[in-house]
């Protein structure tokens, strides 16, 4: 049985940096790096960044829908990415915002979370937005297999306010509720929960203590969506040492050249290093 994720992340964040490198094969990207904007150039996209950072940085986090965009073809461009980031060292996070009723979810979870599943990955992202008990079945399967969860709570970007900052009966927000249900899943566990939450490093503040999360707090919105690792500091206070910041467009400008990748990719950490105060 493999070390439980929240442990293969503290040791990932500790000896890599905080840093979570996204895999986002936009069609303007394709077009900057001189590729198709087909699945040879996609295959080759993907491919690239694997080389370039999967033995640096501590996250891989390709985002499904740029390969699903492609149809059969793509996902398997995906399945080799996947596998070939996790063999070079790096833990993957599939960024996929899954969510459905719970009968459906079990599906979801054998699809990413059961390491026999041709999609397996460390963690997936999932939206709790059908009612955060309806994840049940992922926050089991990934407990089971070693695996991590992250839950959507207050997202990056400006629409998502609207729904996670209403107002529940007792009082608390929708987003606040969300990790809520993560802090009790993950109360006891060392060094932490199985249960992430996704929270924009754009977002103006956070009503929970985070310090009760006891998860990891995935931080998109870096770079092109405006935020900056000095952001980081005043929103996460609490749980700093926690935080995964993710950066997609910002890094992979940088391509096709992997030294360039792999220097800015190196600049990045160093910021969020000192942002976070390792
Ligand atoms: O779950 C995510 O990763 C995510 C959550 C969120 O609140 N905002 C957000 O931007 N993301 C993802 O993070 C990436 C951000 O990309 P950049 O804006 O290019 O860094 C995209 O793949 C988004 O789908």
């Amino acid at each position: 049985m493999t070390a439980p994720f929240g442990a293969r992340l503290r040791a990932a964040l500790d000896t890599r940096g905080p840093l979570c490198a996204g895999i986002d094969p936009h069609s303007a990207l394709l077009a900057a790096w001189g590729l198709s904007n087909d699945v040879a150039g996609l295959e080759r996209f993907a491919g690239t960044v694997v080389e370039a950072l999967a033995d640096q940085v501590a996250v891989l986090k390709p985002q499904s829908a740029f390969f699903e965009r492609f149809g059969s073809r793509g996902i398997a461009v995906l399945e080799r990415t996947i596998a070939d980031a996790r063999a070079a060292g790096a833990l993957v996070v599939l960024d996929a915002k899954r969510g459905d009723i719970g009968s459906t979810v079990e599906a979801y979870a054998q699809a990413y979370l059961d390491p026999s599943a041709p999609l397996f990955a460390d963690a997936l992202t999932a939206s709790p937005y059908l009612g955060y008990g309806s994840l049940e079945p992922l926050y089991a399967t990934a407990q089971k297999h070693g695996a991590g969860v992250f839950v959507l709570a207050f997202t990056s970007n400006p629409e998502g306010a609207a729904v996670q900052r209403a107002v529940t009966a007792d009082g608390t927000s929708v987003g606040a509720a969300i990790l809520e249900g993560a802090a009790r899943r993950n109360a006891g566990a060392e060094p932490l929960g199985p249960i992430g939450a996704v929270i924009g490093a754009t977002v103006p503040d956070v009503p929970f203590d985070l310090a009760a999360l006891n998860g990891p707090i995935l931080a998109p919105g870096l770079g092109a969506q405006g935020a900056t690792p000095g952001d980081l500091r005043a929103l996460f206070g609490k749980a700093l040492r926690d935080v995964v910041p993710a950066v997609s467009r910002e890094l992979l400008r940088y391509g096709p050249d992997r030294a360039a990748l792999r220097e800015a990719a190196a600049r990045g950490v160093e910021d969020c290093r000192t942002a976070l105060g390792y």
